[in-house]
């Protein structure tokens, strides 16, 4: 098996990526700016350097020192709404940050990556499911940001056959089940770890954004794919790569859309708490629904989500959250 490089190893998904890489028997080295990360995060198997993708001096050091063959690039800034606010950060952090990336990989002949995309490259689809050839159209800066990063790798594959398999991640939830790692943002956005800091009391409520739109209940509806499941399909990525030529983009999503109503009416349940929220206007930027079809995760990578029903995905988080309240963070007396 190849030496991979992970860049942005010390983040939600990086992290278990890292841990479940190790365990697959690979040599690991993990590249994060600890931005948005957390070094104890990091499995400590894994070689570690601090520093960002963007400084290439560093990040040549880094493909010399360690003989790199792979690369699966975690490392990005991912949040819709504050993409829209300050869409030049986005194009700095994930765009330069990838331009940075391939002069490198090319530099030292390194022809293999797994790159985190996005649903957001869509924007509002016209199909659901949606299928990879759905047209794309970003309804915001973070998923335009990812559609370059996608065009980038596909001209290097033109010019200099760089191979990649670019991963349409639906929404990510989870955590690992033994609880050791989980998502830990600050400020936290994202929807099921908003709704668990309410139960325990970091939160009044849950504000709702928006519940005029064209869904059966007016609230968003999203695919969640559990973190696990997920990392799978990065390893069975890395193994296509190896013994295949051709260049792929594949959405990961379990397939099923819950919208914020009935995400929250099964946080309720697992946790056996009642959940206050109100509704709030729309977050810019936001499309009423996405939800994947995974057929060909199924087909060209042969994947096989197993943390599919809901209830895990909620109870995993779960367990995370009410043993680590405060993330990674030593808590306060
Ligand atoms: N969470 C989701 O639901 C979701 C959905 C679709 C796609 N993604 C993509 O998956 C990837 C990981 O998401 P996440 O939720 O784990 O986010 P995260 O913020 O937890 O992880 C990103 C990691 O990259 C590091 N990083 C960012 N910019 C860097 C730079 N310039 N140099 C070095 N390190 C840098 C951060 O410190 C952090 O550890 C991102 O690329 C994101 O766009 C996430
Ligand atoms: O306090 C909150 C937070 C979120 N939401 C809604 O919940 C849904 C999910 O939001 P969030 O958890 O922030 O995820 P998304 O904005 O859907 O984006 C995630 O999922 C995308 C793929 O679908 C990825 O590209 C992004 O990186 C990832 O952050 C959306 O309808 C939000 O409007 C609320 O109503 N209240």
């Amino acid at each position: 098996m190849k030496k991979v490089l992970v860049l942005g190893g010390a983040g939600y998904i990086g992290s278990h990526a890292v841990a479940h890489l190790i365990e697959s028997g690979r040599d690991v080295v993990v590249v994060d700016n600890l931005l948005t990360g957390h070094i104890e995060a990091v499995h400590s198997d894994a070689t570690f350097y601090e520093g960002d993708i963007r400084d290439k001096e560093f990040l040549s050091h880094v493909f010399e020192q360690e003989k790199i063959e792979q690369v699966v690039h975690f490392a990005a800034s991912s949040l819709v709404g504050e993409s829209v606010e300050n869409p030049l950060k986005y194009f700095n952090n994930n765009v330069y940050g990838m331009l940075t990336l391939l002069e490198v990989m090319h530099e030292f002949d390194v022809k293999e990556i797994v790159f985190s995309s996005t649903a957001a490259t869509y924007g509002e689809p016209e199909e659901t499911p949606i299928s990879e050839t759905a047209p794309t159209n970003p309804k915001n800066p973070y998923g335009e940001s990812k559609l370059m990063m996608e065009k980038m790798m596909k001209w290097c594959d033109n010019a200099y056959d760089m191979k990649y398999v670019s991963l349409r991640y639906f929404n990510v939830a989870g955590a690992m089940p033994d609880a050791t790692i989980g998502e830990a943002h600050q400020p936290e956005t994202h929807l099921l770890p908003i709704i668990l800091q309410v139960v325990l009391h970091q939160r009044d409520k849950l504000h709702i954004f928006g519940d005029d739109y064209p869904t059966p209940d007016g609230t968003c509806i999203r695919d969640y794919v559990h973190v696990l499941d997920l990392v799978d399909a990065h390893i069975l990525a890395l193994d296509y790569l190896e013994k295949n030529e051709e260049s792929q983009i594949i959405n990961l999503g379990s397939s099923h859309g819950f919208s914020v109503k009935e995400l929250l009416d099964e946080a309720i349940r697992v946790t056996g708490q009642d959940i206050k929220y109100d509704v709030s206007p729309r977050r810019a930027g936001d499309p009423a629904i996405l939800v994947a079809s995974n057929d060909k995760a199924k087909k060209v990578l042969g994947w096989n989500p197993v943390h599919t029903d809901i209830e895990t995905i909620i109870s995993t988080a779960w367990k995370w959250h009410s043993t680590h309240p405060n993330g990674y963070e030593k808590e306060v007396r």
